[in-house]
């Protein structure tokens, strides 16, 4: 996936195209980041990127015509198709069927704002979505940016190893995860369950789901409510209750 990002602070972006997953994804070649900085378009010599917010009030608004600019070049040198998206408490709430669904571009410009934001008639203009990853105030939309491209690339094929499918990630499902145990087998005076050292990969499956259905039960029952259970999975979760509430 070819991602362009425009932001005033490009050298944040090593964060994922230089460590872990998203960095092994761009050095295979299956992730493309790339970064455009308004700052490049301004011509006057304090090279200005921000202006007063017309009416008044604290803070200032990102200036027009460099973030133009800069959304040009992105998207030029993107594959053609790209969506422009603007990180922004005011967008669609980022979860794990939006990244499906973004995963699925040929190609993304992410408009990372600062400042109070961005002049609407330019987002009206440039602007494709809007997406939030959470009802809180960043700086910046850099990170929100970065949690977006993390997200997708673990959803790109290749990008994950045979044994870190996105598929069995228990959000792909909708549920939380199961507990996770290593070495060693007793930590100060708790054990490995058992079923996790029995070598019996059905029973130990079958143990993960009902782990993953009780955590949701307990604390996000919420996302019970968007998950059509099967069979299986409603047999384990009523077992993890009753034994719950014994
Ligand atoms: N929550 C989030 N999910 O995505 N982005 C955020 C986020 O908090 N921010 C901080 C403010 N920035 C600039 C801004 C200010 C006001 C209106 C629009 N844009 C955008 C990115």
């Amino acid at each position: 996936m070819d991602i362009s990002v425009v932001s005033l602070f490009p050298e944040m972006f090593a964060a994922v195209s230089d460590y872990g997953v998203t960095g092994r994804a761009v050095q295979n070649g299956l992730l493309k980041i790339q970064c455009c900085n308004p700052r490049d378009y301004t011509t006057d010599r304090h090279q200005t990127v921000d202006d007063r917010p017309y009416g008044g009030g604290p803070g200032m608004v990102m200036k027009t015509a460099p973030l133009e600019q800069a959304i040009q070049a992105a998207k030029a040198s993107v594959a053609p198709g790209a969506t422009v998206i603007y990180l922004s408490p005011q967008g669609r709430p980022l979860d794990q069927e939006g990244l499906v669904e973004l995963a699925q571009r040929p190609s993304l410009v992410l408009l990372a704002g600062r400042y109070e934001g961005v002049d609407e008639r330019l987002i009206e203009a440039e602007v494709d979505e809007e997406w939030s990853i959470g009802d809180y105030v960043l700086s910046g939309g850099e990170l929100a940016a970065m949690v977006m491209i993390d997200g997708l690339s673990r959803l790109l094929p290749g990008v994950l190893g045979h044994h870190l499918s996105a598929e069995q990630d228990s959000f792909a499902e909708g549920l939380l995860d199961c507990p996770h145990y290593t070495r060693p087998e007793h930590y100060r005076g708790r054990a490995v369950p058992d079923v996790l050292l029995s070598g019996n990969h059905e029973v130990i499956r079958r143990w993960r789901l009902k782990q993953s259905l009780g955590r949701t039960w307990l604390r996000r029952r919420d996302l019970l409510q968007k998950v059509e259970l099967s069979d299986e999975q409603n047999t384990l979760l009523a077992e993890f209750i009753r034994e719950h509430n014994d």
